[in-house]
């Protein structure tokens, strides 16, 4: 017998016979050519939980979007240039993907697995429609990134709630969020997995340093606006230690935040400042762990591998070593699949509807400070508004 492509093949409590399972991957997305890298841009900094105004000001938005991405993309596109000419986002997404549609099938539930990137193709948007197309009964969102941040996760939440509510058929669909995971064993077990592999790899194991790099966010976001993610990112980094700590490895470690865009204070401390002191203070071993996201990209390809490493080696540090980025890792992927199970909404669970990352009351620390950007900003707007064309682009 022939089996729909969704249905269910061995109960598990919260699926029924005739469900059709869905798994939005909620990503970033990146330029796929060089070509694609200002307009990535442009929708990177048009979306207000990249650039956050307060409301009354949020007319200033694309124009705003308009100009940074203008002037970034030159420094973007030496950097995509260095990694082959574009990122390699969409390909191991896609990847993923299919490895958890598998995982998911060997623990008999039969899915759907979508891709929903924020910034560039496949656009939410797209997986969204194709959803509807595919007539999903029950969804669980799963973003890519282990822990929680407004600027990604809740961004991406933030678009599906607005694209759910406007559709009188998705406004229905039971759904879960997965808010973050980088407390479930399977992904602190794999992230050590890959550490310790990775230590065998020096002269003297014991002797190096284990440096977490994770991708920094604007302070204001943390203090201000309340994202979790320093917190959940210090306890994942606790965690990590602790199970590394379990297996008899004892190293030094030490977490930096990295990858810091524009004049605001980030949190800290920063990565290139921490590799000058460690290598000032005589540390000559270290291993880089990219601790924030799932996937090889620009920041781990060109930004850790090339710029830290060479900074890193100017400093004093002798070997250096590099942790990869866990992509299908078959332990992880099988932890990603138990997570979806876990997850799955229950018949009666309620459609996107609440918001758990309002920024509405979005305000200004500095109001002199916020007095002077709003002027400059008003005339760069002034300007721009003279060329057509702030629409998002290519969505
Ligand atoms: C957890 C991961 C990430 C957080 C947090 C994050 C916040 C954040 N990023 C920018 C600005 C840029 N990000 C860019 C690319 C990029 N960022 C992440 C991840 C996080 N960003 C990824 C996975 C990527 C895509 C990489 C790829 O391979 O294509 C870029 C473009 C690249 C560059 O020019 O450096 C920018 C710009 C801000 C402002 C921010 C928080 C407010
Ligand atoms: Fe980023
Ligand atoms: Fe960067």
């Amino acid at each position: 017998m022939l089996t729909h492509p969704l249905s269910v093949t061995e109960s598990h409590s919260d699926i029924e016979e005739d469900d059709k399972i869905g798994v939005l991957l909620l990503n970033l997305g990146g330029p796929e050519t060089l070509h694609d890298v200002q307009p990535f841009l442009y929708n990177l900094f048009a979306d207000p939980d990249i650039i956050r105004l307060p409301r009354l000001f949020r007319f200033l938005q694309r124009p705003l979007a308009q100009l940074i991405s203008t002037l970034r993309a030159p420094k973007s596109k030496q950097g995509y240039a260095s990694i082959g000419g574009g990122s390699p986002l969409r390909k191991i997404t896609d990847e993923q993907a299919d490895a958890l549609k598998m995982a998911l099938e060997e623990k008999k539930v039969a899915s759907n697995v979508y891709v929903a990137m924020r910034y560039w193709h496949p656009f939410t948007q797209e997986a969204v429609r194709q959803i509807k197309r595919d007539g999903i009964t029950k969804l669980v969102v799963l973003p890519l990134y282990p822990q929680f941040s407004i600027s990604t996760t809740g961004s991406s939440i933030r678009l599906l709630q607005t694209l759910f509510r406007e559709d009188k058929i998705l406004s229905k669909l039971p759904v879960a969020i997965i808010q973050s995971w980088y407390q479930r064993q399977g992904y602190v077990k794999s992230m050590a997995d890959l550490i310790h592999k990775e230590l065998q790899t020096f002269g003297s194991p014991d002797e190096v340093m284990i440096f977490f790099s994770a991708h920094g966010v604007p302070v204001s976001y943390v203090r201000d606006a309340g994202d979790p993610y320093k917190d959940q990112m210090e306890e994942c980094i606790d965690l990590i230690m602790h199970e590394l700590k379990a297996r008899g490895i004892h190293n030094h470690h030490k977490l930096a935040y990295q990858s810091r865009v524009g004049p605001v204070e980030w949190l800290k401390p920063y990565t290139d400042e921490v590799l000058v002191e460690l290598g000032q203070k005589g540390v000559k071993s270290l291993l880089a762990v990219p601790v924030s996201f799932v996937s090889e990209h620009i920041e781990t390809l060109e930004e850790i591998d090339m710029e830290y490493k060479e900074l890193a080696l100017e400093s004093g540090i002798q070997n250096w070593g590099r942790v990869p980025a866990l992509g299908c890792t078959s332990t992880f992927i099988a932890d990603l699949a138990d997570a979806v199970i876990e997850a799955l909404p229950s018949a009666s669970a309620t459609a996107i509807t609440t918001s758990t990352t309002d920024n509405a009351n979005t305000f200004v620390q500095d109001p002199l400070a916020f007095a002077i950007k709003l002027l400059l900003g008003s005339f760069l707007a002034f300007i721009l508004l003279l060329f057509p064309g702030f629409k998002n682009q290519n969505v």
